[in-house]
């Protein structure tokens, strides 16, 4: 996607054509800092941190993340360990299991001095499916806000609410959720988001309300719990949200309130979306209620809020008094029987294990 007029991604391959560039999304949106990774620890770190973030780019990140490794030490002992090491930064998006797995796969029956090559190969390949994988998610999409501006008699604007950021800054390019609504926007169509401000890191804040705003996009920043009280007054026309693992009976696990906005859409019947592309199905799981790792962050994020002070510093807050103690559930799982359909690169599927099936072969995406 473009920024102030220059096409990004949210990772690529230096001009030396080895080291790994991302965008530090912890700085956004008050600056725009492009980091260099040149050891598989930088690209641990990044995920971890979260200066990169979202499922496809942990993904991403950590099929790169390899290929840094395997420069340093190409042997079966030190392969093992960093996949074991990437894997344990963040244990919720499926998409990270899949690409080291996808890796692994590759990279253990060929010699030693085949594998740097191979798995650069590797992971430039899984980059640009997922550049073609969200744009069709996009399309599919679009298929879909088309037909509820038909129904709304094409009088604007189209409302959409999202939560957290599954937007271009959260996939290689195009993003999930927000692939849609980009290219409802090119369409013509008057789409106007509401924008979950999605504590405690504020990635809607922070990183949907700069993606949307760069690509100029109507957009309103609400806080976490608006959303309900717009449903109720007709303001919202759609939900779409991404997902960082979605069970092969088509369960959701996205950004922690998620969940009570797919709620509070049933109540109000409005259409609840969710985008995802293939890697983020766990065909090994059915309920993710049960069976989806929560990941639980540290207390620090909660109990202080980043931005910018008058004097145009960056800086942080406490917000909670000293003796207070926090905790910082990361994600949570909204069932199937809230999530109106499913938006693919294959097309619009129910959220059932018969919808999924019908676009997908079980075998084709591993994560374990
Ligand atoms: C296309 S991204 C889908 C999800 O990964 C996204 O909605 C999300 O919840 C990201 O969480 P984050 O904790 O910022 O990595």
């Amino acid at each position: 996607m473009k920024i102030d007029g220059t096409s990004y991604r949210s990772i690529w391959l230096n001009d030396d054509g080895w080291s790994v560039n991302i965008i530090d999304q912890t700085r956004l949106p008050h600056e725009f800092h492009v980091e260099r990774l040149t050891t598989v620890d930088q690209a641990a770190h990044a995920i971890k941190a979260m200066l990169v973030r979202g499922a496809p780019l942990i993904g991403a990140t950590a099929a790169y993340g390899v290929c840094l490794g395997l420069r340093a030490d190409a042997g079966d002992v030190a392969f093992n360990k960093m996949c074991e090491a990437l894997i344990a930064t963040r244990p919720t998006a499926v998409n990270l299991r899949w690409a080291i797995r996808a890796m692994q796969d590759l990279i253990l029956p060929l010699p030693e001095s085949e594998r740097v090559s191979a798995a650069y190969e590797k992971a430039t390949q899984i980059c640009d499916e997922d550049v073609a994988i969200n744009s069709a998610i996009g399309d599919h999409g679009l298929g879909v806000i088309e037909a509820i501006w038909e129904k709304k008699g094409k009088v604007g604007p189209l409302n959409i609410l999202t939560h957290c950021n599954a937007g271009w800054l959260a996939t290689v390019d195009w993003g999930t959720a927000l692939s849609p609504i980009y290219k409802a926007h090119d369409a013509g169509i008057p789409v106007h988001v509401w924008v979950d401000e999605t504590r405690p890191r504020n990635q809607g804040a922070h990183l949907t309300c700069w993606e949307l705003g760069k690509h100029g996009v109507e957009h309103t920043l609400i806080v976490d719990n608006v959303g309900g009280h717009l449903m109720q007054h007709g303001q919202v026309d759609l939900c779409i949200t991404g997902t960082d693992r979605t069970t092969a009976a088509g369960d959701v696990c996205n950004k922690i309130g998620t969940y009570l906005k797919a709620l509070a859409a049933k109540d109000n019947n409005v259409p609840f979306y969710v985008a995802l592309p293939g890697p983020t199905i766990d065909w090994e799981i059915d309920d993710g209620v049960k069976d989806i790792p929560i990941e639980i962050r540290d207390s620090h994020e909660v109990d202080y809020i980043q931005g910018k002070d008058s004097a145009g510093q960056v800086s942080e807050v406490r917000i909670l008094p000293e003796e207070s103690s926090s905790a910082n559930y990361a994600f949570d799982v909204t069932p199937a029987c809230l999530v109106t359909g499913l938006i693919t690169e294959r097309g619009v599927a129910d959220a059932s294990k018969e919808g999924l099936a019908r676009l997908y072969d079980r075998l084709e995406y591993k994560a374990s």
